[in-house]
C-alpha cells in the first residue's frame, strides 16, 4: 500500500501555499512538522480530497484518488485542525450519526464507537452534548470519528492539541498500535508526541518538504549542535541575548543549567548533548522558539 504525492502544488491567489511537493507514504507513522504557515494543514486538505491541487497528483496504489472518490473516501479517515461539532448531537449520537453517514452497518458501528469510546476514554461522557465537553474531549471525539470506518488512511491534523499528558501518553501508545499496515500522518507543533511513535517523519517550510527520514536520520544533522552548560543566574539574559537556548533550568548555588544550540560550545564548561527531534526543529524553525512562548 502506498499513496504517491506526485509535484503537488497548490496556489492562492497571491500565495504559493504547497509548492512542487513529492512524497511517497508507505504503512507507518509519518509526523510532518513545520512552522505556522509552512503548508502543512493544505497539503493535508488535498491528501484528503477536501481541496484540489493548482497541479500534481496523489495516487492511492498506483491511482488518481480523483478518480477512485468514494472507494477512496471509503478508506480514510481525517480529524481536521479545525474539528469542533457544535451540534447539539451527544457523543454517542454524532458517532451514530457519522457513522451511518459514512455507510457502516448498524450492529458493526455500535461495536466499533464502544471499542473508540474505551480507548479514548470517553465511555463516561458518552450520553454529553458535545458542546458541552472540555478541548481534550472534543478532540478525542474528532479522533474517533476519524477512526470509524477502520481507515487504511489517518490523516490528523494537530491531533494532539488540547490534551493532557496522561492523554497524550495513551494517544501515542494508540496510535502506534493502530499503525500497523496503515498509513498514518500526523501533523503536529508537539514535537515530542511524534518523536517516538513515527516511523518516518516529513519537515515543510515554504511549502516544500525540505527533509524525510527517521527520527535518528534526521537529527544526525544537527549532531554536534546540541549543548548544555552552567551559567551564573544573573547572566542569564546576557546569554539569551547571544545564544539560542531552548531550555533553561534553575539549580543551586545561583547556577542556571542551560541548553542551547550552536555550531560551536559558547560557554566554557559546554557538554554535547544527544540531539532531539525538538532540538532539530528548533534549529530549523528558529522563531518556534518564541511562537511557544507567546502562546
Ligand atoms: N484559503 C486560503 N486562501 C489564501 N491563503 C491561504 C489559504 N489557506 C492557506 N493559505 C496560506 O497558505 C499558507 C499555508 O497555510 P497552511 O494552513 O497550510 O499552513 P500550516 O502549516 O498548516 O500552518 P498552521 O500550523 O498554522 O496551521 C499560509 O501562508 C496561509 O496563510
Amino acid at each position: 500500500m502506498n499513496l504517491q504525492i506526485m509535484n503537488v502544488t497548490k496556489e492562492f491567489k497571491d500565495k504559493k501555499a504547497v509548492d512542487k511537493v513529492n512524497l511517497t507514504l508507505a504503512p507507518g507513522v509519518w509526523g510532518l512538522l513545520g512552522a505556522n504557515g509552512a503548508g502543512k494543514t493544505t497539503l493535508m486538505r488535498m491528501i484528503t480530497d477536501i481541496m484540489s491541487p493548482s497541479s500534481g497528483v496523489i495516487k492511492y496504489n498506483g491511482k488518481d484518488i480523483k478518480k477512485l472518490g468514494k472507494l477512496y473516501r471509503e478508506i480514510l479517515g481525517f480529524l481536521p485542525q479545525e474539528f469542533g461539532c457544535s451540534s447539539d448531537f451527544s457523543v454517542v449520537d454524532y458517532l451514530e450519526y457519522v457513522a451511518a453517514y459514512k455507510g457502516i452497518e448498524k450492529k458493526v458501528a455500535r461495536k466499533k464507537i464502544a471499542e473508540l469510546l474505551d480507548i479514548l476514554t470517553l465511555s463516561d461522557v458518552k450520553k454529553k452534548k458535545i458542546v458541552k465537553l472540555s478541548g481534550g474531549m472534543r478532540r478525542r471525539v474528532g479522533i474517533a470519528q476519524a477512526m470509524l470506518n477502520n481507515p487504511e488512511i489517518l490523516i490528523l491534523d494537530e491531533p494532539t492539541a488540547g490534551l493532557d499528558p496522561g492523554e497524550r501518553i495513551r494517544f501515542r501508545n494508540f496510535i502506534s498500535e493502530f499503525s500497523q499496515d496503515r498509513i498514518v500522518l500526523i501533523s503536529t507543533h508537539i514535537v515530542s508526541d511524534i518523536e517516538y511513535i513515527s516511523t518516518q517523519n516529513a519537515i515543510m517550510k515554504g511549502g516544500k518538504i525540505v527533509d524525510v527520514g527517521t527520527t535518528e536520520e534526521l537529527v544526525k544533522q544537527i549532531e554536534g549542535k546540541v549543548w548544555s552548560a552552567l551559567i551564573p543566574a544573573k547572566e542569564v539574559a546576557v546569554f539569551e541575548r547571544k545564544l539560542r537556548i531552548i531550555n533553561q533550568k534553575n539549580e543551586p548555588n545561583g547556577m542556571v543549567s542551560i541548553r542551547y544550540l550552536s555550531s560551536n560550545s559558547e560557554v566554557d564548561n559546554s557538554v554535547n548533548e544527544e540531539p532531539r527531534l525538538e532540538d532539530l526543529y528548533l534549529w530549523l524553525f528558529p522563531e518556534a522558539a518564541y511562537e511557544r512562548e507567546v502562546k
